[in-house]
């Protein structure tokens, strides 16, 4: 006997008494008392009906009762059931219940050695037998769980599936179809085709293809297009008449979304999932090429399969477009049909392709569900519902879990205004109301399950809704339970998706940007590079002088060091923008490195002016001086702080010439730097050579001022460096500070002949800086009259 012919009789012996799934939790008592019923059913008013209802009372009485039998119940008929049941299966009763499921390690074993695929076969059909007729055939103490398992791990090594799949079937088909469905798996489907109905007729086109030696007959009743192909000497997809556009080579089973689908003539439909486009070109052929049909599809190379076919078909109604299903509404809308020919995991034409046993998991059914989850509701969202001819959503799979059909399904129903109708078609399985963890919409009954072990044809689904509302309902707070294992999911995909939305906003308004703005674009991040670098390069100046700074500071205690420390930040708080607030602070840096020196210059100078004051009384008139000198300094830095901002000023008016006032202007400054530096020690010179024309004493703070002006210039090295590193970064010539230095190190005459010969050079450069120096001098003349009549007041 074979095994499609073995496992056709026990199911029909038992056709009632299967639909227990592998891992139902029912107590085995219930279980039992389920089986012994459906077998009596089938073994037709038999004795043993009698015997199991005695026995039902006492529990797993019935067994006992058939291997303790007495010479009545034989008489009464017993022996003939049993030898019913035994012929029926073929084999003795006794041969099963001695079966013994293997252990585990001769399991392993067998595996190490390679499955004997004989003996795989015949352990299958034992144990499936076992369970179809359990109380009966049974061995005594094993559960069911054990067969079950023992049966799942059988199927899964003989016909190839991984356990998830296997256990995907064993949930979804009663048993005694389960491994008919395996088996239709196995085997190829007849070809079918489809006439072109915009270039041909059937007859015709049957006509022709016997011609060229083609055996094939009508498809069926419930097609007037479709023809079955048994044998062909030539090519089919290579004909003439192929090549002419005269048919098309698809599935039997994928005529039927499209009759369901009902296109009519002039409606506006879109095919959401088109590629590469079987269904597209038959909708077409429906509406004879009137209307507008949208074939839509986001995978740019089966797109191209898809135009070739439509051009290939004759077909001049459709218009192709390139989107994700989910953006559809967002794109257009209105249609009077809509077709989603789902993605799916493909359970339904596993005999077309083998690699689907092994290669679905968990994690992709749950990412399938959310996207046709989201792909329907957006199909329902693009139909009008006030469509005057139609109104309808098909939603089709070639697959045939609970999970990417009826879930799915239901949940359109809870989450839109649509209603399920009659596909319109006469054949096929309902859809399932209740799965082993859900319940949907009773009116899921109308959905349309095509398996391939009852129709010889590619496993479908195929439900049909019709619109009654352009309303979208708001979301129901029971809505929370009903996606529990989903919710995740939901999160995850929404998430890609606006990424997803996010970036082509983004190449959106690049593209923009290239295609109206480029130059400014471009002239804009060159601005921005520069002025980062700018902000950079200045923060490092900071950083740099801070650092000397605070080196000074530690030299020096006095509190006036600390002020002016204080002073910048204070300044650096005002100034309102970023840009401003660097240039400030770079002036004000340079204006306290300035003041620094000076006061260190000063500091020393008191120090030893009171060291003579102890000694001498006379001193205290060139303290007073000395103060005056200090004040006039401090007025004769306000001059070159004027020329500053008359500088930003011009560099705010000007922003091109930046670059250049910028160079000037710290030239002038470190100019008059120079010079408020000469003239203050000038004066000190000529104060100092005064007093010890009048005074012999004074010689020893004479050399104590060299001393003390020996200092200063060293003091005066230090900016001198610093004015050094900010003019070698703004590339200048290095031969100034060469002389400078010179000059530094070279006696108190020399510098001052030298500093002399220099400023006049330096003041030709700049005209402003000679109406100054002119100001400064007769300021200069004023002073010294005054205190020359102050010192003969004195005396
Ligand atoms: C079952 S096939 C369609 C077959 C087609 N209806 C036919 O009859 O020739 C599913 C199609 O869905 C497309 N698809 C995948 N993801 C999609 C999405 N997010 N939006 C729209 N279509 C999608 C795939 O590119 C694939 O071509």
């Amino acid at each position: 006997m074979s095994k499609s012919n073995f496992f056709q009789e026990v199911s029909e012996s038992n056709s009632s008494a299967t639909s227990e799934s592998s891992s139902s939790e029912i107590s085995s008592q219930d279980q039992d008392s389920e089986m012994i019923s459906s077998t009596n059913q089938k073994l037709k008013e038999t004795e043993i009906e009698i015997i199991q209802e005695e026995n039902e009372e006492e529990g797993e009485g019935v067994e006992l009762e058939l291997s303790s039998g007495s010479d009545e119940d034989e008489e009464n008929g017993e022996d003939g059931s049993l030898s019913q049941i035994s012929d029926l299966l073929g084999t003795d009763i006794e041969e099963f219940q001695d079966f013994v499921l293997p252990t585990e390690e001769e399991l392993t074993l067998e595996k190490q050695m390679g499955a004997d695929l004989e003996k795989l076969r015949e352990r299958i059909n034992k144990v499936l037998s076992i369970l179809l007729n359990f109380n009966i055939l049974r061995k005594k103490g094993v559960p069911r769980k054990d067969y079950v398992t023992q049966l799942k791990y059988d199927l899964g090594m003989y016909y190839g599936y991984n356990e998830f799949l296997l256990g995907l079937f064993f949930d979804l088909l009663p048993l005694n179809e389960l491994v008919e469905f395996l088996e239709a798996n196995e085997k190829p489907r007849p070809v079918t085709i489809r006439t072109n109905t915009l270039k041909t007729r059937r007859s015709d086109l049957a006509k022709a293809l016997l011609n060229r030696g083609v055996n094939l007959d009508p498809l069926s009743k419930w097609s007037s297009v479709g023809l079955i192909i048994y044998e062909s000497q030539v090519p089919i997809g290579a004909t003439p008449e192929y090549l002419a556009g005269h048919y098309m080579l698809q599935s039997a089973s994928s005529f039927i979304p499209i009759v369901a689908l009902q296109p009519k003539e002039n409606e506006k439909i879109l095919d959401m999932c088109a590629a590469p486009g079987g269904k597209t070109t038959y909708i077409a052929q429906l509406m004879r090429n009137t209307g507008t049909l949208i074939a839509n599809d986001p995978q740019r190379e089966r797109l191209t399969s898809l135009v070739s076919n439509c051009h290939r078909m004759g077909v001049t109604n459709c218009t192709v477009v390139q989107y994700d299903g989910r953006q559809f509404p967002k794109v257009m809308g209105g249609f009077d049909r809509v077709l989603i020919d789902s993605p799916c995991l493909g359970l339904g034409v596993i005999a077309r392709d083998n690699s689907i046993k092994i290669s679905k998991n968990k994690d992709e059914i749950w990412k399938i569900v959310q996207l046709q989850k989201q792909l329907l509701l957006s199909a329902i969202d693009s139909v009008n519902a006030k469509s005057k001819t139609g109104g309808i959503i098909v939603y089709s799979t070639c697959s045939l879990s609970v999970e990417e059909n009826e879930w799915v399904v239901d949940y359109a129903l809870k989450k839109r205004n649509v209603k399920l109708v009659e596909t319109g078609i006469s054949f096929g399985d309902p859809g399932i109301p209740k799965s082993k963890y859900r319940r949907f919409h009773p009116s899921i009954k109308l959905c349309k399950r095509i398996y391939p072990h009852k129709l010889n044809m590619d496993g479908f689904f195929i439900a049909k809704f019709i619109k009654y509302s352009n309303e979208i309902p708001k979301p129901k707070t029971n809505d929370k339970n009903e996606n529990t294992n989903g919710k995740n999911q939901n999160k995850i995909q929404n998430k890609k998706y606006n990424k997803n939305k996010k970036n082509i906003n983004l190449n959106n308004l690049l593209i923009l940007n290239q295609s109206n703005n480029l130059d400014k674009a471009l002239k804009n991040k060159q601005q921005d590079k520069s002025q980062t670098n700018r902000k950079r390069k200045i923060e490092k100046l900071q950083e740099q002088k801070n650092k000397k700074i605070e080196k000074v500071n530690k030299k020096g205690k006095g509190k006036k060091e600390e002020n002016m420390k204080i002073e910048p930040k204070k300044n650096n708080e005002k100034s309102p923008n970023k840009e401003k607030k660097t240039k400030k602070n770079n002036k004000v840096e340079k204006n306290q490195s300035e003041k620094k020196i000076k006061n260190k210059s000063t500091k020393k100078e008191k120090k030893m002016y009171t060291k003579k004051n102890k000694d001498d009384k006379k001193l205290k008139q060139t303290k007073k001086e000395k103060k005056n000198v200090k004040k006039e300094i401090v007025k004769k830095q306000k001059i070159p702080k004027k020329e500053k901002k008359e500088t930003e000023k011009k560099n705010e008016k000007s922003p091109n010439k930046e670059k250049k006032t910028k160079k000037n202007n710290k030239v002038e400054k470190n100019q008059s730097e120079k010079k408020i530096k000469n003239k203050s020690t000038k004066k000190q010179k000529k104060m100092t050579t005064k007093k010890n024309k009048d005074d012999k004493k004074l010689k020893q703070t004479k050399k104590e001022k060299k001393n003390v002006k020996k200092e200063n210039v060293k003091k005066q090295k230090t900016p001198n460096k610093e004015k050094k590193e900010t003019e070698k970064n703004k590339k200048k010539s290095p031969k100034k500070e060469k002389k400078t230095q010179k000059n530094n190190k070279t006696k108190k005459n020399q510098s001052e002949k030298k500093i002399k010969n220099k400023s006049p050079k330096k003041e030709k450069k700049s005209p402003k800086d000679k109406k100054n120096s002119k100001k400064t001098t007769k300021k200069q003349k004023k002073e010294k009259q005054s205190r020359k009549k102050k010192r003969k007041n004195l005396k």
